[in-house]
Parts: C-alpha cells; structure tokens; sequence
C-alpha cells in the first residue's frame, strides 16, 4: 500500500540483497520509520518486540530469520536452533510455526552451500504468495459489502474491525481490511469503526494509520463502544482478522474479539473473519487448546503518546503498585462466526466448511512433529 505516494511492503530485502528491512510498528502513528534486520536475534527481536506484528507478517519476518541465521552457519544445527529461537517469540499466531515448516521444508534437503540461495528464494516466494493471497481475501470479501451497501442504496455500509488485520499486519493488503479497500477503491460508501484495542492500540495507532493513509473514511471508537454501536444499528457488520483458526472454525484474535462477536450476535449483526489458508491450525479440533499469550503487565499499566511538544513518552495510568494481567488473545467460538473470508472463498466456520475450502490440506501435520 502507499505512504506518502511510495508504495511499500511491510517487509523486504534491502539493497545490498540480503539485510531485511522492515516498518517498524512501534514507532506508528508518530513516525513512519524503517529498521534494518541483519542478523537472527534481530528479527526474533522484531518479533518479541512488536516491531512487526499480526499474524502473516509474523510468519514473513522468521522466514527471512532462517535466511540471516543460515548466512552466518548454514548447518543442521544451527538451522534447526534458529528455528527453535523464532517459534519462542510469540505463541498464538501459528503462521508463525507454518513459515518456519515452509523454511525447513525448503532447506532442509539441500547442500550447505545451497542453504542460503534457497531460503531467500522460499522466504520471497512467501512474502509474494502473502501477497496474492491477501488480495484474493479481498476479492472474496468484497461481495459481503457490495450486498450490504445494496440493501441500503445511497447510504454508508459501517464496519467494525478490532485490532490491525490490515496491510501492516501482512506483507500487503490484509486480511480483515483487504475487502474494505476493494471496496473503497470500487467506489463504494464504506465506512469503519476503529476498536481503539488496548492495551497496545493496535486500532488507535496502526488501522486508523493505515486507513487514513488510504483516505478510507473511519472513525476510532474506545473497546467498549462497539455493543452500543450495534444496539443503535450503526455497524452493518463486523470484520475482524484471526491468529489462529481451529479445524472446528474456533478464532483466536486479539483480546476483546470474542465480546465483540457476543455483542453481533445479540444483535443480529453479521460477523466475519478473514483469513489466509496458513492460520488454520488442522492439528487443533477446538479452540480452548490454542495457546493464549499472556504478554507483560506494563502495557496494562502504562501508555505511550505524544505531547504537545511532539515528544513520545510513556506514562502510568493505573493505581501505582496494583497488579495488573495481560492475556493478549482470545477465542470466539465457531457457533458465533457468520462466515470465514479466505483466498479460495467464504465458508461456514464449521469443520465441513474449512474442509470443503482446504480438501488437500486436511490431513496437514506440522512437519516438524512429523
Ligand atoms: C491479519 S492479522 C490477524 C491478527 O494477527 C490480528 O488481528 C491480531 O490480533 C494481531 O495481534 P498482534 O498482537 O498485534 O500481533
């Protein structure tokens, strides 16, 4: 997407042909500012860290991981302890886990020398394959917003999403905003509630970013606006992204998605989820096994802004001493899922749904425990 009239990727190779480069997230919406990975722990650092975040790009940012790690030792050792390194970064996004099989399936096979080649060729085939994928999403989505925006001619279809599952959560595109900016680029009124989704404001800092960048109407909402919003009629639909979708259609996303999918329910408003083929955990039957980051009580009691001076800073906002929890993710169970919006098309969030989308990948293991 653009920035400024430059489009950019989230992640690429730098000039010199191997460094990667990235957006670094933690410092949107105050600054669009890059950083460059060299080495493994600067990319299992990126991750840890949320200088890149959502799940694709999560997956994106360990492949080319292997890719600077097998440049400096290009053994089975050191490939398999990269590995190891990069899927202890973040725990739910399990596109995390199938980029990392995608490497090792890649290199694995192949001679030393050939190690380094063939990752960068896989981790750039990946980013590409993202891509497509992402923009198939959208086409995909679209239709479930043109239908809404038909039932009320001339009047503004209103979309709330949580969290980011925009481009900047992906390589490019996005997954729950993908059908949004098809569209706002078809020409059609669209417009979307913004969960401002403490504690780390992904909603505040980077889908208002994103969406403004691309001129799409939005309004940011605190969390606790959104079931308001639906008793009044005002949200036409929900579209949120998911870290992890079991082969029952259970959907682990960021923290506050399932009372947003009880809210929809209540109401009668429609709630869908996009994702890519890669976030299906087929291992998983239910989503109560889906493991559930619990991230550090600081971003809880603390947040970052700018003055008005235009210096960030981070400040206390809760009672000094108090403890404060911090599980990131949760899980919205199937039965409260309209439909899944992915790159071969909406299904039932139901086994047979999946199934019928994803045949060939049913009986799909992590190569890894294999
Ligand atoms: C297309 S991204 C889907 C999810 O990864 C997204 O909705 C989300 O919850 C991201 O959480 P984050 O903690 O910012 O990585």
């Amino acid at each position: 997407m653009k920035i400024d009239g430059r489009h950019y990727r989230t992640i690429w190779v730098a000039e010199d042909g191997w460094s990667v480069e990235i957006i670094d997230q933690t410092k949107l919406p105050f600054s669009f500012e890059t950083a460059r990975l060299t080495t493994l722990d600067d990319a299992a650092r990126a991750i840890k860290t949320m200088q890149v975040r959502g799940a694709p790009l999560i997956g994106a940012t360990a492949a080319y991981g292997v890719c600077l790690a097998l440049r400096a030792d290009a053994s089975d050792a050191a490939l398999e302890a990269a590995c190891e390194a990069l899927l202890a970064t973040r725990p739910t996004a399990v596109n995390l886990r199938w980029a990392l099989d995608e490497m090792l399936a890649a290199v694995r096979n192949q001679p030393r020398e050939n190690r380094v080649a063939s990752a960068y060729a896989r981790a750039a085939a990946l980013c590409d394959e993202d891509v497509e994928t992402c923009r198939r999403i959208g086409e995909n989505g679209f239709p479930l917003i043109r239908e809404a925006a038909e039932r009320k001619p001339g009047e503004t279809v209103n979309i709330l999403t949580h969290c980011n599952a925009g481009w900047l959560a992906c390589v490019d595109w996005g997954t729950a905003l993908a059908p949004i900016y098809m569209a706002h680029n078809a020409g059609l009124p669209v417009h979307v509630w913004v969960d401002e989704t403490r504690p780390r404001n992904q909603g505040a800092a980077l889908t208002a970013f994103e969406l403004g960048a691309h001129g799409v109407p939005h309004t940011i909402i605190a969390d606790n606006a959104g079931g308001h919003l639906m008793q009044a009629g005002k949200v036409d639909m929900c579209i949120t992204g998911t870290d992890r979708t079991t082969a029952n259609g259970d959907v682990a996303n960021k923290i506050g998605t399932y009372l947003k999918a009880l809210a929809a329910w209540d109401n009668g408003v429609p709630f869908y989820v996009a994702l890519p083929g890669s976030t299906i955990d087929w291992t998983l039957q239910g989503g109560a096994d889906i493991p559930i980051e619990q991230r550090g009580a600081d971003e809880v009691t603390h947040m970052n802004g700018r003055t008005a001076d235009g210096e960030v800073i981070t400040v206390d906002i809760a009672a000094p001493g108090s403890p404060a929890a911090n599980p990131a993710f949760d899980v919205t169970p199937a039965r409260l899922v309209s439909g899944l919006i992915t790159e071969r098309g909406v299904c039932a969030a139901t086994r047979e749904g999946l199934e019928d989308l994803f045949r060939n990948e049913t009986d799909m293991t992590s190569r890894r425990s294999d």
